[in-house]
């Protein structure tokens, strides 16, 4: 039998870790130095190597597994997650909006999201609890990389409300982690990945989470798979309940009231594209109200109530080989 007053102590290291990772990795606002961190985790891994029956799934201790997984489970997913059909110009962008005005009878805002330039993940909590975390695949059949996705720190492994979702987002490397990371592939003679989404994939196909854990992930997340399991009633709305669930989403979203002001800040973020610590490769344009994307629907492989913008490819980097992944 544990003391009370040592499994009082192992709850209050458990939330004040999670809440000053939460600063750090999600609001990117840390109110301690690294090293109290450590210090109080070092106390809650000696705890916890003292009494084993104290760990919880959410503890920190519990984000770097040891093991090295054989292979990766499928996951089917009971929500499809689409796809988004692309448009290149303003053209295009003012034939979307002609479409949806004919389909729905009027005007509508649009909400305009970064396309970031990542791995889709969906992200399945139960009570709170993260259970289950898994890559898009096919959009219908991924695979789970629940032990990798929990290395990712911005990921939590409790949210802020015992809710049952499934949350979908982009999984991402920042451009700096890219950097550091060939450089230290180039000195140790490895091949070196040809952009962030390619070393993204790679980290996140990783059998050794371990090293995934290395690899300094990101998420944002944008979606919910049933927009029932929220209280929102519109995308934006949806992204900022994501927020408060401690989720990180992305803070360049924009409501937009017509499709000038979608034009104007695709081309705000073509010039600013180049200095976002991490790569986009367009913009999501969505009809805002969620009854307007029900009666918008879908094609069999994507919503007609949303399209990515693509920019034009950022000036060809010097990429000694384009190693391809899956
Ligand atoms: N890469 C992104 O940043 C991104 C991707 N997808 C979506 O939306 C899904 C949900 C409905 C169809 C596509 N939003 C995004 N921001």
């Amino acid at each position: 039998m544990v003391e009370d007053s040592v499994v009082k102590r192992a709850k209050e290291l458990r939330e004040q870790l999670n809440q000053y990772s939460y600063e750090y990795y999600v609001k990117d606002a840390p109110s301690v130095e690294d090293f109290v961190y450590d210090s109080l985790y070092q106390e809650l891994v000696d705890i916890e190597n003292r009494h084993p029956e104290l760990v919880t799934e959410d503890s920190p201790t519990q984000r770097v597994g040891g093991r090295v997984l054989e292979g990766f489970e499928k996951v089917v997913h009971n929500v499809p997650l689409y796809s988004l059909n692309d448009v290149f110009n303003k053209e295009d962008i003012t034939a979307f909006d002609q479409r949806v005005q004919k389909a729905l009878g009027h005007q509508v805002s649009y909400t305009c999201e970064l396309k970031i330039d990542g791995l889709s993940v969906s992200l399945r909590y139960e009570d709170g609890k993260l259970v289950q975390g898994a890559t898009r695949g096919d959009g219908s059949v991924g695979e789970d990389i629940t032990e990798n996705l929990k290395t990712v720190r911005s990921i939590p492994l409790k949210l802020k409300n015992s809710v049952t979702l499934e949350a979908r987002g982009e999984c991402y490397m920042p451009k700096k982690s890219f950097m550091r990371l060939n450089q230290n592939r180039e000195e140790e003679g490895q091949d070196i990945f040809a952009n962030p989404r390619n070393a993204a994939a790679g980290s996140l196909r990783q059998l050794d989470t371990k090293i995934t854990a290395k690899r300094n992930l990101s998420t944002f997340l944008y979606s919910v798979a049933d927009t029932n399991s929220l209280s929102s009633s519109s995308q934006y709305e949806a992204l900022q309940e994501l927020e408060d669930l401690g989720f990180q989403t992305n803070q360049e979203r924009k409501l937009c009231r017509s499709i000038d002001e979608v034009w104007d800040y695709i081309e705000d973020f073509q010039e600013k594209r180049g200095d976002l610590p991490y790569e986009i490769d367009g913009v999501v344009i969505k009809v805002n109200d969620f009854d307007q994307q029900e009666t918008l629907g879908y094609t069999v492989k994507a919503p007609r109530w949303a399209i990515a913008y693509k920019f034009p490819p950022e000036e060809a980097q010097t990429v000694i080989r384009d190693i391809q992944w899956p």
